[in-house]
C-alpha cells in the first residue's frame, strides 16, 4: 500500500449502516431496529422533555417487535451524571443503545456505546448541532473539544418532530452549518502550512451542506425554515467528519471561539448560536464575506451579537484571546495574528458582534 493510500486508510471512520429520514415515522422506530440487528433489548437515553413527548409512541413500536427495553435519563452533561448511566446501562445486558433527544441525550449515549463496546443508534428530536451522525462526542473537561467515540449504527429522524422542537434549536443546527464555511478555509490553511492530510471529498461535502442553509436563507426569512434540509444537511457533515476521520471539515477556529465560550461563560448560548457568532468574526479575519454570514444567520433567527445569548463584551473578547490555545495542535488563521485584547476587540467591534 503506498504512503498516501495508507494515509488516507488512517483518515476514514466507520459510517452509519442505515440513515432513516422520515415524516411522522416513529411508529416504525421498533421495525427500523429489527431490520438493522433484530435486538432483544434496547437501553434507551433520553431527558426528560423528549422522554413525555415520545414515551407512548417508542415504546408502542418496540413492544411490536417484542424488543425489550429499559429508559435511562440524560439530565446533564456532568462525567458523573454519565458515569451512573454507564453503569446501569451496562446492568440491562441490552444489545443496543440508543440516544434520543439534543446533542447531550444522542452525546450520553454515543460515548456509553463507545465505553461499553455496545452498537448505538441516534434519534435527534433537534436538528441543533451535526453531531448526530458522526462519531465526535464533546465531553466537559480541560480538552474543551470532542474526542472520537463511535459513529451510529444506525440514524432515525422523524421530521415532524424535529419541526415542533423550539425553533431556537433549528437556527441553532444553521449556525453550525455555517461554520463549515470558516472551518474548511481553516483546513486549508493548515494543508498549505503543515502539510497535514486534507480530504477534498469531506470538505466539500461539509462546504455543500453549509451551502444548503445559504443559499436557501432568505426563502427560511420568508417561509420559515425546512426542517427536512437541515436535519439532511447536518447528517452530511456528520458524514463528512465521519469520511475525514476528525472534526476538521467542520470545527475550525469558529468552533475554537465556542469552546472557549464553554469555559468563560458555560450554559451560556447553545453551541450552534456560539459557533455562528464566531464564524462571523472568523469570516472577517479569513478574509471572507461576513456579512454573508451575518444575513444568514438573521434569515434563519439565529443570533448575531454578544448581547442576543447575555453574553457580554469582555466574554467574548477574551475567548478571542483563547481560543487557539485551546486546541493548538489544530492550524487555524488564529495562528497567523498575535490575538491581543485590543485587537479582539475592533474585531468584534467591526463585525457588530458587540
Ligand atoms: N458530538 C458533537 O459533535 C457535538 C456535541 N455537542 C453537545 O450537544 C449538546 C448540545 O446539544 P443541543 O441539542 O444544543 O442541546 P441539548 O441536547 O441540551 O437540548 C436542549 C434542550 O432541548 C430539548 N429538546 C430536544 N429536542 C426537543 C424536542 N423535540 N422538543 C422539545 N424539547 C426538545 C432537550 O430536552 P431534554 O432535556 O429532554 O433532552 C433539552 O432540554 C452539548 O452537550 C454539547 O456538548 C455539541 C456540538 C457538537
Ligand atoms: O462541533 C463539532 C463539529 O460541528 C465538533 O467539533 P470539535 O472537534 O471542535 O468539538
Ligand atoms: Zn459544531
Amino acid at each position: 500500500m503506498t504512503k498516501n493510500q495508507d494515509r488516507m486508510k488512517s483518515h476514514t471512520m466507520e459510517l452509519p449502516r442505515q440513515i432513516v429520514v422520515g415524516e411522522k415515522n416513529i411508529n416504525e422506530f421498533g421495525e427500523f431496529l429489527h431490520n438493522l440487528t433484530k435486538p432483544k433489548k434496547i437501553s434507551l437515553i433520553s431527558g426528560i422533555h423528549v422522554k413525555k413527548i415520545l414515551r407512548q409512541r417508542i415504546e408502542k413500536s418496540l413492544k411490536i417487535k417484542k424488543i425489550k427495553f429499559v429508559w435511562h435519563t440524560s439530565k446533564d452533561n456532568q462525567i458523573s451524571t454519565l458515569n451512573k448511566i454507564q453503569k446501569d446501562v451496562k446492568r440491562d445486558h441490552s444489545d443496543m443503545i440508543a440516544g434520543i433527544g439534543g446533542g447531550r441525550s444522542v452525546d450520553t449515549a454515543k460515548l456509553i456505546s463507545f465505553n461499553l463496546g455496545i452498537p448505538f443508534v441516534s434519534v435527534p428530536t433537534a436538528a441543533s448541532h451535526d453531531g448526530v451522525s458522526s462519531p465526535f462526542v464533546s465531553v466537559k473537561s480541560d480538552k474543551p473539544h470532542s474526542i472520537v467515540a463511535t459513529a451510529p449504527l444506525g440514524v432515525f429522524v422523524d421530521i415532524d418532530i424535529i419541526k415542533k422542537a423550539p425553533s431556537r434549536l433549528l437556527a441553532s443546527g444553521c449556525g453550525d452549518l455555517v461554520a463549515n464555511i470558516i472551518a474548511v478555509k481553516d483546513w486549508q490553511l493548515g494543508h498549505q502550512k503543515t502539510g497535514e492530510y486534507y480530504g477534498t471529498y469531506s470538505a466539500e461535502l461539509a462546504m455543500m451542506s453549509a451551502m444548503m442553509v445559504i443559499d436557501n436563507s432568505s426563502k427560511y426569512a420568508k417561509n420559515g425554515l425546512d426542517a427536512r434540509v437541515i436535519v439532511e444537511a447536518l447528517i452530511s457533515a456528520g458524514v463528512a467528519s465521519c469520511i475525514a476521520g476528525s472534526s476538521r471539515p467542520c470545527s475550525g477556529a469558529e468552533h475554537l471561539f465556542s469552546h472557549a465560550l464553554d469555559k468563560i461563560a458555560p450554559g451560556k448560548g447553545l453551541h450552534g448560536e456560539k459557533c455562528g457568532i464566531g464564524s462571523i468574526m472568523i469570516a472577517k479575519l479569513q478574509g471572507q464575506d461576513w456579512k454573508k454570514i451575518i444575513k444568514t444567520l438573521k434569515n434563519v433567527g439565529a443570533p448575531t451579537t454578544a448581547k442576543q445569548i447575555g453574553l457580554t463584551e469582555d466574554q467574548i473578547i477574551d475567548a478571542l484571546v483563547i481560543a487557539q490555545d485551546l486546541r493548538p495542535e489544530r492550524y487555524t488563521i488564529l495562528k497567523e495574528i498575535e490575538m491581543t485584547e485590543r485587537k479582539a476587540k475592533s474585531l468584534a467591534k467591526s463585525t457588530k458582534v458587540i
